[in-house]
């Protein structure tokens, strides 16, 4: 039997019953599920390749789920959840109603804390050594496993400026494997370089210097030996940290070679490691983030202001073709996104047109950044958020559903989102010619509707919304791409007549010439908005009608009052009542 070790264990007592001389075996059966299940239903997948053995090591020396062991981000915890209790479940992993691709707390009592966003594991880790201390757990273990991307993020120094002044009993493992999803930047990174190539420093350690237990660097697929030295840390008392070299990807040689790609490959040949063939003869319009990515290096050919910024998502954002055209002038900054903010604010003081690229669910880190250093100071920064709106299988930790309600509040901002691929380029032209204010531009993840998009520029006129349809008694009014779902709606009825659609465009500033006309002339108002419905695009139109005195009947369509898990972006669309049919229904129901 291929999986005779692995298919022995269901929980981490029954792999701790397995001989050590037998674990190198048990990690390439465990390599070998998690490539023959991620290859067919995607994922995560080099990240948690890289760690097989560390996961092992971990839970053969620890008493998890009593010793609390918490991975950072999460996206590398696949051999954990299969070790824990979920091997027969794993393949409905990011499916509606199956297992959640990051640690979750519901999910199971191996999973010490919630994971999704960077960064947080220490501090998680650190109020949980506290908290042991203050309950008389003394004996209990805290472990929490962070990578050399993350670990340069301001949260985790926070963290471990407090644990370096603790008597806990913290772990940190940092999991160095020298890339993120894209290669890791920043001076941490020269230093952590260094100290692999050149050994241990004797001094100068920045983690000793934190009053941490420093040990390592070891080779972290080195099984026996990431046991003895686990065992060895178990026993010293105080913060330590251990130093293990890893290789992303590690037992599949295209992930090994192509990192960024295997971060999160889709489906592939579990057998030879190729991705699958994409169709090639059906034309796909572009990803939203291509668009962006594409636009700006136009713009920034003619526009020498011009400057980009990612918080350590190059790829994702497609900013790194800014990058290779202009790298003097777009900056990759690690996964900082409140430096990548108030950075931007710096850079527009002194007159440099900033298109900031932050998606959605992680500019909720920088918030105070956002009003403080920038909305305060009217700095008119370009805020790009992608993955705006339900983004699908990442779930209820990635979703963009806050943005519309979190930023409706703050003065100064406007906000904008394209209902296509073409407004989004035209937003982006408009926005380098003369901005005095802030803006944000949401936009959601994945492709447009539009094959033929890269169409002469044309200046948006600020705060104007548009009529894509007349009507006479139901207005639908929605904002940004969720528009197609709309639309698809109104054209399915056998007679739309009465039915106008109005794409808003704008929640600040409102286009009040129309959304008078509207309520005017409509008796029934739908809002749609692919975002959460307690102070998003609807709860803006109410109160516009509150304000002036309309009477006319409301109802309001999008994310209710719920963190949505994770599906398919149209599973997740219909759930909340914002796919094409549910919004026909609401039409009918209007009729
Ligand atoms: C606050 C935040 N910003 C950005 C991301 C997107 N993200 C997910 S994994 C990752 C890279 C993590 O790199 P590292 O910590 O080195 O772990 P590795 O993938 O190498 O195991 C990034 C940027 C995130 N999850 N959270
Ligand atoms: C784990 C994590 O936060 C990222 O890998 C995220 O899943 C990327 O999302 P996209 O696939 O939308 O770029
Ligand atoms: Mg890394």
């Amino acid at each position: 039997m291929p999986d005779r070790l692995l298919h022995s264990i269901k929980f981490p007592e029954d792999l701790r019953k397995i001989p050590e001389d037998r674990l190198p075996q048990l990690s390439r059966e465990l390599r070998d599920f998690i490539i023959n299940i991620v290859a067919v239903k995607e994922g995560h997948l080099g990240a948690s390749l890289g760690v097989v053995e560390l996961t092992i090591a971990l839970h053969y020396v620890f008493n998890t789920p009593e010793d609390l062991l918490i991975w950072d981000v999460g996206h590398q915890a696949y051999g954990h959840k299969i070790l824990t209790g979920r091997k027969d479940i794993f393949d409905s992993n990011r499916r509606l109603n199956g297992i959640s691709g990051f640690p979750k707390r519901s999910e199971s009592e191996y999973d010490a804390f919630g994971t999704g966003h960077s960064s947080t594991a220490i501090s998680a880790a650190l109020g949980m050594a506290i908290a042991s201390q203050l309950t008389g757990a003394v004996h209990r273990q805290h472990i929490a496993v962070v990578g050399d991307a993350s670990i340069a993020s301001g949260m985790a120094f926070e963290a471990l400026n407090h644990a370096g002044v603790t008597s806990t009993n913290l772990l940190v493992i940092l999991n160095d494997n020298a890339i993120g999803i894209d290669p890791s930047v920043g001076a941490l990174k020269d230093y952590l370089t260094k100290v692999t190539l050149d050994g241990a420093p004797e001094t100068d350690n920045v983690f000793e210097a934190l009053n941490f237990n420093y040990s390592g660097p070891i080779d972290g697929h080195d099984i026996s030996k990431l046991i003895s030295e686990l065992n060895r840390l178990k026993d010293i008392k105080g913060p330590k940290l251990l130093h293990v070299i890893t290789k992303k990807g590690k037992g599949l040689r295209q992930a090994e070679e192509d990192q960024v790609k295997y971060h999160a490959p889709g489906k592939f040949d579990a057998e030879t490691g190729d991705l699958l063939p994409k169709d090639r003869t059906t034309v796909l319009p572009p990803k939203f983030q291509d668009v962006f990515g594409k636009t700006l290096v136009e713009l920034a050919g003619k526009n020498e202001k011009i400057v980009g910024i990612t918080p350590a998502m190059p790829t994702g954002s497609s900013l790194k073709f800014m990058m290779d055209a202009f790298p003097e002038r777009a900056f990759d900054v690690g996964i900082a996104e409140q430096h990548a903010v108030t950075f931007a604010a710096g850079l527009a003081t002194q007159g440099l047109t900033v298109y900031c690229n932050i998606y959605s669910t992680f500019l909720q880190r920088a918030y105070d950044q956002l009003i403080h250093d920038v909305c305060l100071q009217d700095l008119p920064v370009i805020f790009c958020l992608d993955r705006a709106g339900i983004v699908g299988e990442d779930g209820a930790t990635h979703h963009g559903i806050f943005d519309l309600a979190y930023l409706n509040c703050i003065p100064n901002l406007m906000i904008f989102a394209p209902r296509n691929e073409i407004e989004l380029r035209n937003i982006l032209y408009t926005t380098q010619l003369e901005l005095k204010h802030p803006i944000a531009i949401r936009y959601p993840r994945g492709r447009g509707t539009i094959l033929d998009w890269k169409v002469p520029f044309s200046e948006i006129k600020m705060g104007h919304a548009e009529t894509l349809k007349s009507g006479s008694t139901i207005a639908v009014l929605s904002i940004g791409a969720i528009a197609s779902n709309v639309s698809a709606a109104i054209e399915s009825l056998d007679d739309s007549s009465t039915v106008g659609h109005f794409d808003m465009r704008f929640l600040k500033p409102l286009d009040e010439a129309l959304l008078h006309q509207i309520f005017s002339e409509y008796t029934h108002i739908i809002t749609v908005e692919d975002g959460v419905i307690n102070g998003g695009f609807g709860s803006v139109i109410s109160q516009f009608a509150v304000r002036h005195q309309y009477h006319n009947k409301i109802e309001i369509l999008g994310i209710p009052d719920c963190f949505p898990e994770h599906g398919t972006v149209t599973e997740l669309h219909d759930l909340a009542g914002i796919s094409s049919e549910k919004i026909l229904k609401a039409i009918k129901s209007f009729h």
